[in-house]
């Protein structure tokens, strides 16, 4: 262990980092003040990389990461490096053995099994239940309409939670129209919870933290998600038994995420409840506050940017005319400028800015230097696609139009939905899904901002204020206005 340690404190030696870590807190100190700070820490962290050539150190504890901002290095990395850093035990705490944060051996069948769930087929067949609940935002939407100034966030992060809850279990929580859903509830808290757990050394003991309130509240709301799911598996099993299963099937036969993973697995000698519960609420951790963060910054950006909204504006023009007909699956691939916005949003404001690994064997960077066994590393998805290096010196503008020009300077220059063998496999899923949310919405609404003030012919922007738990959000809630983009007669204006 002692060598261990040893190697790892001559790896720190090489790696330049001009942030202060104090002994037994490490960096942990600048992560004190909740989502502002860990947002201002996490930037500071990636200019520091890209600073240093691409690298730096942190220190949270006694526990060391390598931070990396250059694609190079971590398609390196992220290829052959797959085991999770030990700070991911907090949100195992909540999805067990779940795809996206399984030790190794746990990852690699049950990837297996997930991927061909999401089949270029059953994405298609999805795109009808984004399209329902897209209409029940745009219904939704209509009170805060010509009203002035609203927090867009709980009716997005709602539609990605009805959406996901459908094609994952076949049932509709309706949280777009219930206030205080209490699954979406005990969802949000869990997620605080584990996300402040991972930057407060003092508190990763479990004999310490058992003794906090925090413990408790998690029991608790993590007992609210568990009764859901397991209730859901229950009444699929026995409904599949009896196989009298018409309830959940839709009239297209979509079938479920839950459904195919009992297909997948083996069906009755297949995935346990256990195992089932796990993955599904994998589908959920990953998927629902993930897009709804990349839908809201979207429409961020359009309502910033009122000469991109009306090019956005003038495609959907070209492919729904003025009908009022729901989005399909053949539509989204047409939409080739909402994707370049959608992709410029996730490029400036990537809902996860970065992910967490462990090096497991010596792994030797293009620069020279050698990662040694037992330090973590956490990519700076952040950093990277903002790293000038790879994105120009322009690389801090929105410029959707990137996207269309010219390839990408490296493949995983853009890494949103992070790279290599464990990289997002809801990726199409969640292109999807945002699109559609955000094709009815545009065609629906004019989106503005509240506080833009005319400056002659430019309209000046205040600076978008983040902050970062699980997931980065705008501190704001991203407050926009709306105005509708119907006359009275119910024509478009
Ligand atoms: C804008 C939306 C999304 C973004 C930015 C995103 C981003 C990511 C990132 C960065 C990872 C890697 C996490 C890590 O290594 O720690 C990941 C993994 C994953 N994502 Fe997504 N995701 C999005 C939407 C979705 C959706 C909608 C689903 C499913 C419905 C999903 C399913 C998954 C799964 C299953 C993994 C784990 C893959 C593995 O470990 O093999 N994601 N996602």
């Amino acid at each position: 262990r002692w060598f261990k340690y040893r190697r790892i404190l001559q790896l720190v030696n090489r790696i330049k980092c001009d942030i202060k870590a104090y002994p037994l807190l490490g960096h942990a100190y600048l992560f004190i003040g909740g989502g502002d700070s860990h947002m201002l820490t996490c930037k500071r962290l990636g200019q520091e990389a890209i600073k240093n050539g691409g690298l730096t150190n942190l220190w949270l504890g006694d526990n060391y990461f390598t931070v990396v901002g250059d694609p190079v290095d971590f398609e390196l990395i992220l290829r052959s490096s797959l085991e999770k850093d030990d700070i991911m035990r907090f949100a195992r705490n909540l999805i067990g053995n779940g795809t996206i944060f399984a030790p190794v051996s746990i990852w690699r069948p049950r990837r297996k099994v997930l991927a061909p769930t999401f089949s270029p087929k059953n994405l298609n067949s999805f795109v009808r239940i984004f399209s329902q609940q897209s209409t029940v935002l745009a219904e939704q939407l209509q009170k805060e309409a010509g009203r002035g100034p609203f927090s867009l966030w709980k009716y997005l992060t709602s539609y990605t939670m009805d959406s996901v809850c459908e094609t994952a279990l076949g049932v509709d929580v309706n949280a777009q129209k219930t206030e205080d859903e209490p699954f979406l509830k005990a969802f949000e808290k869990c997620s605080i919870l584990i996300a402040e757990r991972m930057v407060q050394p003092w508190i990763y003991a479990d004999a310490v933290y058992k003794l906090l309130p925090y413990h408790e509240a998690f029991e608790k709301s993590k007992s609210v998600i568990c009764n859901f799911i397991d209730k859901i598996i229950k009444s699929k099993r026995t409904a599949i038994k009896e196989n009298k299963d018409n309830t959940n099937k839709k009239s297209d036969d979509t079938k479920t995420f839950l459904e195919l993973l009992i297909e997948g697995s083996g069906g009755e000698r297949g995935y346990s409840d256990l195992e089932l519960q796990e993955e599904t609420l994998v589908l959920a951790v990953a998927g629902t506050d993930t897009s709804a963060v990349g839908a809201s910054f979207t429409v961020s950006m359009l309502a910033r940017y009122p000469a991109v909204q009306e090019k956005v504006y003038k495609e959907l023009l070209e492919v729904f005319g003025d009908s009022e007909r729901p989005v399909t699956a053949e539509d989204l691939p047409q939409l080739k400028y909402l994707d370049a916005v959608v992709r410029e949003t996730l490029r400036l404001y990537p809902p996860v800015p970065v992910v967490v690994g462990k090096i497991e064997k010596d792994l030797e960077l293009p620069s020279g230097i050698t990662l040694v066994p037992g330090c973590g590393v956490l990519v700076h998805i952040w950093g990277t696609q903002r790293n000038p290096r790879y994105w120009g010196d322009d690389a801090e503008q929105f410029r959707p139009e990137r996207f269309l020009e010219a390839p990408l300077q490296h493949p995983a220059a853009f890494m949103a939905f992070s790279h290599g063998p464990r990289n997002c496999l809801g990726y199409q899923y969640a292109m999807m899904s945002m699109k559609t949310a955000l094709a009815t919405l545009i065609r629906n609404y004019r989106v503005s901002i509240p506080d833009a003030t005319k400056n002659g012919s430019r309209t000046e922007l205040k600076p978008i204020r983040i902050t970062f738990d699980v997931m980065m959000k705008d501190a704001d809630r991203f407050t926009v206005q709306l105005e509708s983009r119907r006359k009275k007669d119910g024509k478009f204006r």
